[in-house]
């Protein structure tokens, strides 16, 4: 249980520790783990019952070290900070975040042990030393034959429910390919293979867990921004693969030579998954008529911002294409890499980013007169994975921010603002900043949960197209178009 002192000591340090081995980047032949495939293992851990409170951890990046600092996360309701709380009182939260191992190039049943169980639990022991535990309720439940766990659906078919509180094996054998239980009670059997025992360890965890490996970038990237090519990606789905690639390490990407029309346009952000539908209509062809009544239907300058702070799940893509701009100039682009510029303020100014970690912002769209959206509870500007405790969405935008009337301590206020005034001052530095204008005929995507976008004002006759596409079905058409699908399903 941390102490007020130690969550005050670790967050004031907010230690950059070396890389830990887990977050170590290597090719194993067996998992061919790399950062790829740990995107598809990444969603288990977030899947089981580790306490695990939000731990300011900043993203790895490939030049810098990953770090990993604890701090309960905010749990209140109201857009007030727990700083005082976590400042005057001992946080109850417990702290328990995952504690993996590195894992065996290929799993190998030990040569000297071998397998039993007693009336809980079966024990493999693997020629790396360790011996899994896997209690028989777990092994029941998990058995993956065809009456057990529907081929084509590969959703359970098996009854949890009818399955005997005290089950045991009758039999357990360990065979080339996996283990065969013929369990007691009705004589069932299921096989495991030695591949899913080993990935799905759970006492001990034995698979260890790769962050994802980001590339930061600031105003250089004007040099080399990444870009795919139209037809790669509409011909093939090593394009999509290639282009999501990109969009998961960059966090935005360029399409080059995409017919400068709304129908093609459509087409190509299709190839990522559908659209994602919102009241702005599904795939939007817009101007500054006001047509919505949101200030992107207007000719003012936008400061950088993330989409969609107002749903409680926001926009995960955005893909602008601008058709044409006539009679005027300005509406230059500006993106921003949200993570760097977040690692930046934790270094720089680490209260400010503790602050930004926990007071929840509320947020809503209401310019329609049909609709005022507002996301189920406030959220935070830097959200944080509930178990590995990486920096997995910045949310930002000033313009889109409610009025904040719910303080714990009103002292908080005065923090909130200076918070916000560091983190806008980051936000707004030359080399934070990537300016271009868009081109008709190269569009861009970028990931909403990571970079922040503006524009220049401009005059004149502007036409964009593009649309959203959700957070989850982009990471499902990246880590589909990235990895076998043998290897997602072995990881579910
Ligand atoms: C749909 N389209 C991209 C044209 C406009 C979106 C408006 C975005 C809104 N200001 C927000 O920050 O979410
Ligand atoms: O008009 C642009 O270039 C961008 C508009 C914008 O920021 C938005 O739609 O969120």
């Amino acid at each position: 249980m941390a102490t007020h002192r130690s969550i005050t000591r670790i967050l004031r340090s907010l230690p950059n520790t070396s890389r830990n081995a887990c977050s170590q980047h290597h090719h194993h032949n067996y998992h061919r783990a790399s950062w790829l495939h740990a995107e598809a293992f990444a969603k288990r851990y977030s899947s089981n019952t580790a306490t695990v409170v939000a731990a300011a951890a900043s993203p790895s990046n490939e030049q810098t070290t990953s770090s990993s600092s604890s701090s309960a996360g905010s749990t209140g309701g109201s857009n007030s900070s727990i700083i005082s709380k976590q400042l005057k009182t001992t946080s109850d939260l417990p702290l328990k975040t995952y504690n993996v191992t590195k894992a065996d190039a290929r799993p190998k049943l030990s040569e000297h042990h071998k397998i039993t169980f007693d009336e809980k639990k079966t024990l493999v022991p693997w020629e790396e030393g360790k011996t899994s535990h896997f209690q028989h309720i777990w092994m029941r439940d998990h058995c993956q034959c065809s009456e057990c766990f529907h081929p084509e659906t590969k959703q359970r078919i098996l009854n949890t429910f009818t399955i005997p509180k005290n089950i045991q094996p009758d039999k357990v054998e360990a065979e080339e390919k996996g283990m065969k239980i013929k369990w007691k009670n009705d004589g069932h059997k299921s096989f495991y293979t030695w591949e899913w025992l080993h990935l799905h360890s759970y006492n001990p965890r034995l698979e260890r867990y790769i962050s994802p490996q980001f590339k930061f970038w600031g105003s250089e990237i004007a040099e080399r921004p990444p870009e795919v090519e139209y037809e790669a990606v509409m011909e093939s789905d090593a394009g999509v693969g290639e282009w999501t690639r990109k969009i998961r390490k960059y966090g935005f990407c360029y399409v080059k030579g995409v017919p400068v029309t709304p129908e093609a346009t459509k087409e190509l952000i299709q190839r990522i998954s559908h659209i994602k539908h919102t009241h702005y209509g599904g795939f939007w062809d817009f101007t500054s008529d006001l047509s919505k009544k949101d200030t992107a239907y207007t000719t003012l300058a936008l400061g950088v911002h993330t989409d969609t702070t107002y749903f409680s799940d926001p926009a995960g893509l955005q893909l602008f294409h601008l058709l044409s701009h006539t009679e005027g100039s300005g509406g230059q682009s500006i993106l921003v890499d949200g993570f760097r510029a977040a690692k930046i303020l934790r270094e720089e100014d680490p209260t400010a980013y503790r602050v930004l970690s926990n007071v929840r912002i509320p947020s809503h769209s209401s310019g329609n007169h049909d609709s005022s959206i507002q996301p189920f509870a406030p959220f935070p500007v830097f959200n944080h994975h509930p178990v590995n405790g990486e920096l997995i969405m910045v949310r930002w935008n000033n313009d889109d921010r409610t009025t904040m009337d719910r303080w714990d301590d009103p002292a908080d206020v005065e923090r909130f603002y200076e918070a916000t005034r560091a983190w806008n001052d980051v936000l707004n530095r030359r080399e934070s900043e990537y300016r271009e204008q868009l081109v008709p005929g190269r569009p861009l995507i970028f990931d909403n949960w990571r970079v922040l976008h503006g524009r220049a004002a401009f005059d004149g006759k502007r036409r964009l197209c593009g649309a959203y596409i959700s957070r989850d079905d982009f990471m499902s058409r990246f880590v589909i178009s990235n990895s076998k699908r043998e290897d997602v399903l072995k990881a579910l």
